[in-house]
């Protein structure tokens, strides 16, 4: 029997667990965060309406939507059913009367910074919660400098709270020193705003939804395979679009790994987007020897979708490095509860970003996760993990990282005794209906 206490606002999550129970059931899974972030930016920017399908309800994109509306976009009551944005077409944004506040979301922060620096002789101020505060803004920062912006802020202008004055920009060719589809969509979206040509490169191609979605919204993108660029060029007509949200596949990641783990389950997980540049989770857990299939792939509102069956079996070790490493950023720290179960030692590497997440997602993991009892060790830019098969209960913290959060739920869900996750509310920033999922597909 799994004891699953609720989690409210401030409360820990406790899993009572002998592991003699199954994971069974259908998921619909909410919408896409990065889909949402940009569907709500884009519309914002566009001329008319745009109509938002399957809109994540979670904090982040709550944040968005506040910013935008506090300068100028209206934008209809949130929910998954219909959400009706009133663009003020492109370059109008009003400046703000108080500080624009991005919560907890580095997208929400990232991107708009973008699109504020092109917006000539308006002034922002942009601030964060306590994790917000402490990543690093000097990846945007630094090519929209180069560009001609001027943003200030705390530590040579990398820490929020950052001020911006709006200028006209100069059109860059940005040869990004991370794989990172916060800094390419940054520089995309300033470059709407720019006359001329910018450009992005990137050493290795990350999510592409923003090239997808301008494309979609009437900008002129080009994209070049070979060497991982995307080129926008500036002042297109915006028009508002119908944009259908798939479901998120790094929400899907958690019940992939948890069907993939727990003995005699079976769960079937419907309309997960399976954008190439986001299906690193699908290549890592076939090289583990998942049982994964995808059903009924199509294609919605220019994003692939397919329903995902995931049956347990017995994982191996494998190794996640390179350009996979982009395409399944945000599911290391679940693919590290994974490789406890699976046989042989993986190695993650090249996944030195984890460090500047919502926490430090590599010397978390592994410190919950040897408190469980588990062979792992923080390597400077990833894990190795040893599998043994076997966790025990823990009293453990999601350092109010939503990823954290659930991965480490996951886990309790396979440890043997009692587990705590202080602050597991944080899962509500991209997935606030995961743990009524999570007691929805338990078996005993
Ligand atoms: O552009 C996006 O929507 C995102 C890009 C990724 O960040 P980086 O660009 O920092 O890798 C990812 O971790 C984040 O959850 C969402
Ligand atoms: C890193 C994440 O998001 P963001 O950078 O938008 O805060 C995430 O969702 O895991």
């Amino acid at each position: 029997m799994i004891n699953l206490q609720p989690v409210d606002r401030h409360q820990s999550l406790t899993v009572n667990s002998p592991a003699d129970v199954s994971l069974q059931g259908t998921l619909q899974i909410p919408g896409d965060k990065s889909i949402s972030h940009r569907a709500l930016m884009l519309g914002a920017l566009a001329e008319g309406e745009t109509t938002i399908r399957g809109l994540l309800l979670g904090e982040d994109p709550r944040s968005t939507a506040a910013c935008f509306t506090a300068m100028g976009a209206q934008i209809s009551e949130l929910n998954t059913e219909l959400v009706t944005v009133t663009g003020i077409g492109l370059g109008q944004l009003q400046e703000p009367v108080s500080i624009l506040d991005a919560g907890n979301s580095g997208t929400t922060m990232r991107l708009m910074l973008g699109i504020l620096a092109s917006h000539p002789d308006r002034f922002f101020t942009v601030t964060g919660d306590d994790s917000l505060r402490s990543r690093p803004m000097s990846r945007v920062v630094n090519p929209l400098t180069e560009m001609g912006s001027q943003i200030w802020g705390r530590r040579n202008n990398s820490l929020a709270p950052l001020a911006v004055r709006g200028r006209e920009l100069q059109p860059i060719q940005y040869h990004s020193p991370i794989a990172s589809a916060q800094v390419k969509s940054a520089i995309l979206l300033a470059g709407l705003m720019t006359y001329g040509r910018t450009t992005v490169t990137e050493p290795a191609l990350s999510r592409d939804h923003s090239e997808r979605m301008l494309r979609a919204f009437g900008a002129h993108i080009e994209v070049d395979p070979e060497t991982n660029s995307a080129t926008v060029t500036g002042y297109p007509t915006l028009v508002g679009q119908q944009v259908i949200v798939p479901g998120d596949i790094s929400s899907a990641a958690f019940w992939l790994v948890a069907g993939a783990i727990v003995p005699g389950s079976e769960l079937y997980i419907e309309n997960v987007g399976v954008n190439p540049t986001r299906t690193g989770i699908l290549v890592a857990l076939e090289l583990m020897g998942a049982d994964i299939t995808l059903e009924n792939q199509r294609e919605v509102a220019g994003e692939p979708v397919a329903d995902l069956r995931v049956k347990h079996s017995n994982l191996k070790a494998c190794e996640i490095s390179g350009d996979l490493i982009p395409r399944l950023i945000d599911e290391i720290p679940i693919l590290a509860v994974a490789a406890v179960f699976a046989k042989g030692t993986t190695i993650i590497k090249d996944a030195a970003e984890l460090r500047v997440k919502e926490s430090d997602r590599l010397q978390v993991m592994a410190a919950a996760l040897t408190k469980m009892g588990a062979n792992i060790t923080e390597l400077p830019d990833g894990l190795e993990i040893t599998g043994g098969g076997s966790l025990i209960g823990a009293e453990l913290d999601s350092f109010t990282d939503h990823r954290i959060a659930m991965s480490l739920a996951i886990a309790s869900v396979m440890a043997k005794g009692k587990t705590t996750i202080a602050r597991a509310e944080a899962a509500s920033i991209s997935y606030p209906t995961f743990f009524d999922s999570l007691r929805s597909i338990i078996k005993s």
